[in-house]
């Protein structure tokens, strides 16, 4: 069953640029570039970059970013962190990918357009060598001021044609509500920009409610926390509003106490549009495949339910309906395809 589910066909749209570099390719881009590292054992390296088991909350493990974004600042770094995260993806047969990150952050030596063209050039350049189809997301952060998310939706709309399809909002959600960030989110709204925004992990169904309300989300990043609220459950269920369910990242930030208790079966079974990411592959130290593969062992999902999850994933996406139709289809025949081998 394993071999099986890294063989399928999938799409994952939450994941972090920040949140999921090769350990190896840290090292070799400060040490090129002369950027202090704590250590340049690999193993020990690691340690800075994923999660311990003892971290208690999303405060706790946006820290984990830190040493990423110091080693994030130039084009160089950026092209290559973002083929390789393609690359990556391909690797274990995602056909459709949404990386996200936020390129304010990433302003130290760069402008805001040689940072989001050098992410789209590392994108683009993998998209050629591999069979698969990627874009970009821009984050606006919580914690920073909201003329600041403005500034981001902006230059997303500059590279709406370009490779960006769209807008998050991510950060620490316990200490800034998302309603600040209105102005932005109804920009990109009427420019034909997508939005997602992460909530109802580390604050409940209110936020959940907020940005949808307020921000307009149509996906929502997590939304693990929507059963502390029926109203919101019924919201999300009528306007089929997708969640963006990172269970693995959820154990880390410490929403759940294991991934047996995790609601993700509730909510398939309710019919909502959920779909199964890794969030930061670094971070959690994961794969995609890998999660589905704890879903299968840990919250009794079947293949055919894994398939419609991954098929829930294309539905989300932000493409057009002709591309969705187009990658339903694909994905059918290569599960029969796959299923037929496995049965053989
Ligand atoms: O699960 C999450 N919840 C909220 N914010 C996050 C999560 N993962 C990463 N980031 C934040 O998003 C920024 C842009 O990629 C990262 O720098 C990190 O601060
Ligand atoms: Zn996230």
């Amino acid at each position: 069953m394993e071999d099986l589910i890294r063989e399928l066909p999938k799409v994952e749209l939450h994941l972090h640029l920040d949140g999921s570099l090769r350990v190896e390719t840290a090292i070799e881009i400060a040490q090129e570039f002369g950027i202090e590292l704590p250590t340049v054992n690999k193993e020990e390296l690691e340690d800075y970059l994923q999660v311990s088991d003892d971290c208690d909350s999303l405060a706790e493990y946006l820290k984990k970013f830190e040493f990423a974004l110091k080693i994030m600042q130039s084009k160089e770094a950026l092209i290559r962190i973002a083929y390789e995260l393609v690359e990556d993806a391909a690797q274990e047969n995602i056909k459709y990918l949404e990386v996200r990150f936020a390129p304010l952050l990433l302003t130290e030596s760069l402008s805001k357009e040689e940072v989001v063209e050098a992410v789209l050039t590392g994108l683009q350049r993998a998209e050629d060598d591999y069979d698969l189809e990627v874009n970009l997301i821009l984050c606006c952060m919580r914690h920073q001021d909201p003329s600041k998310s403005v500034e981001v939706t902006e230059l997303a709309i500059n590279y709406l044609d370009a490779g960006v399809v769209g807008i998050d909002l991510a950060g620490d959600e316990a200490n800034f509500p998302p309603e600040e960030h209105e102005q932005a989110f109804q920009l990109a709204k009427g420019a034909g920009l997508h939005r997602t925004v992460h909530a109802g992990e580390a604050a409940g169904a209110d936020s959940v409610r907020k940005a949808i309300d307020y921000l307009s989300a149509e996906r929502i990043g997590h939304g693990v926390r929507i059963n502390e609220d029926q109203e919101t459950v019924e919201i999300v269920q009528e306007q089929q509003i997708s969640l963006e369910v990172c269970p693995t990242s959820n154990l880390h930030t410490n929403v759940i106490p294991n991934l047996e208790e995790h609601p993700i079966k509730d909510y398939y079974e309710l019919g909502i549009l959920v779909t199964v990411n890794t969030d930061n592959r670094t971070v959690s130290n994961l794969t995609l495949s890998e999660e589905y593969i704890a879903l299968y062992n840990s919250l009794d999902f079947e293949l055919s339910d894994i398939e419609e999850v991954i098929l829930n994933g294309v539905k989300a996406a932000f493409i057009s309906e002709e591309k969705k139709e187009t990658l339903i289809n694909e994905f059918k025949t290569e599960f029969k395809r796959i299923e037929a081998k496995y049965k053989s």
